[in-house]
């Protein structure tokens, strides 16, 4: 559906993106993850033809360029504030832009917006504009949505409703492309995640695979933990403490062993440490940072 290949951006001289790559395929949900200032905007707006760019961005084999804008017809999007007009209700924003009233109509009711959308957009809160915004994103049947930090604002119930929005047009066909710093809101929706770090892709992996990331780190309990860990760190070795538990790297456990029945401390424990989705980001961003210093 959508192909990005080499995609490489510059603000300036400053390049912003360097040799993106990735796919998106009907009923995915791609989240797109990294630091501040990643360029995870960036690429969503080049996306939409608001960017200078070198590569290719093809959707539905037609290519997508600052000045060719015509597959966009079929993609929706929410890119930071919602653009509304203050002095229209919010049903007349939408349908500025909507081919068709019976599905503004139902997109309104879907998102529970009866009660205020015959009201000047000017006044909404910020959570109702952002849900007019994600309102227009889902306007016209769109075969892929761009939603750039869509809880933002939201409340839980509100959080809630979008989530499971988007599980039903995704399970129709159409893709999501969510950038989001809430890893847990994210978490619960999407079915692949590509992190940005230093403007680079470093990962790109379907979310099952990501799950199952090997485990890095072990916690161990020894007969004196304090000994153990004066001797390991008098060693070398990275080892942090945790209650009653030392933890170090996976790749260091046979070398913890050997040093610690040297000086006759015995292992009582020795337990892998699962780490869950956040730790496991925050793991992946310091290791590409340790690797490419
Ligand atoms: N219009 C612009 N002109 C110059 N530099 C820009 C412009 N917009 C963004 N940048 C720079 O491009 C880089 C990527 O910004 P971008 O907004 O894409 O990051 P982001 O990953 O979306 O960050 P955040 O999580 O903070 O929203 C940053 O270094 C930013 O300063």
């Amino acid at each position: 559906m959508l192909q990005v290949k080499k995609l490489n951006i510059y603000y300036g001289r400053h390049k912003v993106i360097k040799d993106a790559s990735f796919k998106i395929q009907p009923s995915e949900i791609i989240g797109l993850i990294g630091p501040n200032g990643a360029g995870k905007s960036t690429i969503m707006k080049t996306i939409l033809g608001l960017t200078k760019f070198t590569g290719t961005i093809i959707f539905n084999g037609q290519k997508i360029t600052p000045t060719k804008h015509t597959a966009l017809q079929h993609v929706g999007a929410l890119i930071e504030n919602p653009a509304l007009y203050p002095f229209l209700t919010g049903r007349e924003n939408l349908s500025l832009y909507a081919n068709d009233q019976a599905e503004l109509a139902k997109i309104v009711s879907m998102l529970e917006m009866d009660q205020y959308i015959d009201r000047r957009a000017g006044d909404y809160s910020i959570g109702m504009k952002q849900k007019l915004g994600i309102a227009l994103a889902l306007l016209n049947h769109p075969q892929l949505v761009i939603l750039d930090e869509p809880m933002n604002g939201l409340d839980i119930e509100a959080t809630i409703l979008i989530r499971k929005i988007i599980h039903r047009y995704a399970t129709a066909g159409t893709a999501f492309l969510i950038s989001s710093h809430v890893l847990s809101e994210l978490q619960k929706v999407m079915t692949s995640v590509i992190i940005l770090n230093h403007h680079e892709i470093i990962m790109d992996t379907p979310i099952d695979q990501f799950k199952n990331t090997p485990v890095s780190k072990v916690k161990l309990k020894a007969t004196d933990n304090s000994a153990a860990k004066t001797i390991l760190t008098n060693s070398g070795l990275d080892v942090q403490q945790n209650d009653n538990y030392l933890i170090i790297n996976i790749a260091e456990v046979d070398q913890v062993q050997n040093l610690l029945y040297q000086h006759q401390i015995m292992l009582r424990e020795l337990t892998p440490v699962h780490q869950n989705f956040e730790q496991v980001v925050v793991s992946v961003l310091k290791k590409n940072r340790r690797d490419t210093q």
